[in-house]
């Protein structure tokens, strides 16, 4: 289980954290929603134990994330960056296998077992075709889908992902997030991601995290959470929020008010 303590945290004397508290519920998918610059990252790396809080705590299973191995931390969280740059021509499948490293003995090197994983999440993510292809050579939107590989390659009993959907294709987007809820149900895995587009939230997360301005201004689950109030006052926007049918909902903008807005 992932608990958030009261974090707070700054960059030099910029307050970003304001005192953000949650736990996440186990195998559930649970959501951040907010501003550009609000802080999703930030805590998300905090929740990974990249960066130390100035107050508060993290707590993985009951231990404090800060007082466990980083070799440790990373068997139980796989960790997806919201971007990644590697400047050497390493192959799609090696990058992919860097993902398996918590696991591989440092002597003995990554076993036929680690190969096999690797190509298990090349496929699924459809990206098998690209498994000889230079990582420099990608697009932006391959690159990502090679990063989400490497990240569920880790097999982490917590996934946490920074906006595993930027820059990918609307498929792709679509692609990321189902097998994303697959692996979570079937292997009964706890996900922590932050997303921008709320109604891919509505359709894939559990429990929502609406985040403005360092705070968690609004949590719960995805119903009592995503409603039309909720996101006009996070996005100071004005949207409409339809039901299709018993089980879906869709969000739009007035587009009217788009045009008064900008
Ligand atoms: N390394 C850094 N040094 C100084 N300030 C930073 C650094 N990284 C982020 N910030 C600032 O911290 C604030 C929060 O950034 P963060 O990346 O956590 O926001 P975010 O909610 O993830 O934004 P986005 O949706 O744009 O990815 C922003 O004001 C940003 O400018």
């Amino acid at each position: 289980m992932l608990k958030i303590d009261n974090i707070h945290f700054s960059y030099g004397d910029k307050e970003i954290l304001k005192g953000i508290d949650f736990t996440l519920t186990d195998n559930k998918i649970g959501c951040f929603l907010g501003p550009n610059g609000s802080g999703k990252s930030t805590l998300l790396k905090i929740a990974m134990g990249i960066l130390e809080p100035k107050e508060g705590l993290v707590e993985l299973n009951g231990l404090n994330i800060l007082n466990q191995s980083f070799k440790e931390r990373s068997k139980i969280l796989s960790y997806v960056p919201q971007e990644f740059s590697i400047n050497f021509p390493y192959e799609v499948f090696d990058v992919v296998l860097m993902g398996r490293n918590p696991h591989v003995n440092f002597i003995e090197g990554p076993k036929k077992e680690d190969e096999k994983i690797v190509l298990s999440y090349l496929k699924l993510l459809k990206i098998e075709h690209l498994k000889d292809k230079p990582f420099t050579h990608l697009s932006g939107g391959q690159k990502k889908m090679v990063l989400i590989a490497r990240g569920l390659a880790q097999e982490g009993e917590v996934m946490i992902l920074d906006e595993p959907t930027a820059s990918l294709d609307f498929r792709n987007q679509l692609l990321v997030l189902t097998v994303i809820e697959k692996i979570a149900k079937s292997l009964n895995k706890s996900v922590l991601l932050s997303l921008h587009d709320p109604n891919l939230a509505l359709m894939f997360c559990d429990e929502i995290f609406l985040m403005k301005d360092g705070k968690i201004i609004k949590k719960g689950g995805k119903e009592e959470i995503i409603t039309k109030e909720n996101i006009m006052q996070l996005y100071n926007l004005k949207i409409d929020l339809i039901n299709i049918d018993n089980k879906n909902k869709f969000i739009f903008p007035d587009k009217e008010f788009l045009k008064s807005l900008f």
